[in-house]
């Protein structure tokens, strides 16, 4: 796992955790903020994406493409302060085999599976899947088209401070398919990305993901290592991370509501720091 700093449940958190199809306008369900008042954003994601900036990071099984920047510092700036700002954040709790874990980092989640089919009923998620806001879905159509993928999800992480983290995990589950294609897209304060071989011990690779970075995981990255954004206790700058993922089917969907979205309040930033807001 990620070292001692990490708490212990913190291991135990699953590695679960992204609709060029256009949703319809899904119903209001009780506890879901109305997704309309999301404000439209001043910036252009096409204006900012910088080009020529990738290298391919093929060792044997690990298989990447660092886009170092994907985003123009202006407009990686201009997208964090909007996430930041516009979005629903939650800090899901839940239990799982017999412990109560607190994800230690805020979370949102947009999009819907490849097996929905638009008119269909949505009835069938255990949570309303929710559409993806208009300046994500450009940024997602822009990530798409640089890295030859398709994604219907964006899954976004809020790293408030050093005490925020990922732990060691890959993002394998079943509803990806074989050989996903994740791409990772990094804004405001630079964390650490580790990554770590999961048969060789021996097999590390360390990346400083900074403002504007595009980090894609492809092939068998997933099946064969972990990556993780360990804690840290010096001092660290807030940041946000928008993974674009494909899930195929409901289990997707499913999946990443409830880790990601789960059933508690929604947060904001009040004076700098997240807290739950009243009545959601
Ligand atoms: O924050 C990051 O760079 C990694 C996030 C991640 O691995 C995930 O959301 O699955
Ligand atoms: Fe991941």
């Amino acid at each position: 796992m990620t070292g001692k700093r990490q708490a212990p449940t913190d291991c135990l958190e699953p590695s679960s955790k992204l609709a060029r199809v256009a949703i319809p306008a899904i119903e209001r369900s009780k506890g879901l903020p109305d997704y309309d008042d999301i404000p439209p954003a001043s910036f252009d994601i096409a204006k900012g994406i910088r080009q020529n900036h990738a290298r391919a990071i093929k060792k044997g099984d690990l298989d990447l493409v660092y886009f170092k920047p994907f985003l123009a510092s202006a407009t990686a700036k201009a997208l964090y302060q909007w996430c930041l700002t516009a979005l629903p954040w939650y800090k899901v709790q839940y239990r799982t085999r017999g412990i109560d874990i607190d994800t230690p980092r805020f979370t949102t989640t947009f999009g819907i599976d490849q097996a929905f089919k638009p008119g269909s009923s949505l009835s069938v998620y255990e949570r309303k899947p929710r559409p993806i806001p208009a300046p994500l879905q450009a940024l997602l159509d822009q990530v798409s088209q640089a890295t030859g993928a398709d994604y219907n999800f964006l899954l976004i992480n809020f790293y408030q401070d050093g005490t925020n983290s990922i732990t060691y995990h890959s993002d394998d589950e079943k509803f990806l398919g074989p050989l996903p294609t994740i791409a990772s897209l990094s804004l405001g304060g630079s964390r650490d990305f580790l990554m770590k071989h999961k048969e060789d011990p021996k097999r590390k690779e360390k990346f400083l993901l900074e403002a504007g970075d595009l980090i894609v995981m492809r092939g068998s990255t997933q099946a064969k290592w972990l990556h993780a954004v360990p804690k840290r206790t010096s001092t660290v700058q807030p940041r946000i991370n928008i993974t674009f993922r494909k899930a195929l089917n409901i289990a997707g969907t499913n999946n990443y509501y409830k880790y990601n979205v789960g059933d508690g309040p929604v947060h904001k930033l009040v004076n700098g720091r997240m807290q739950p807001v009243a009545g959601t």
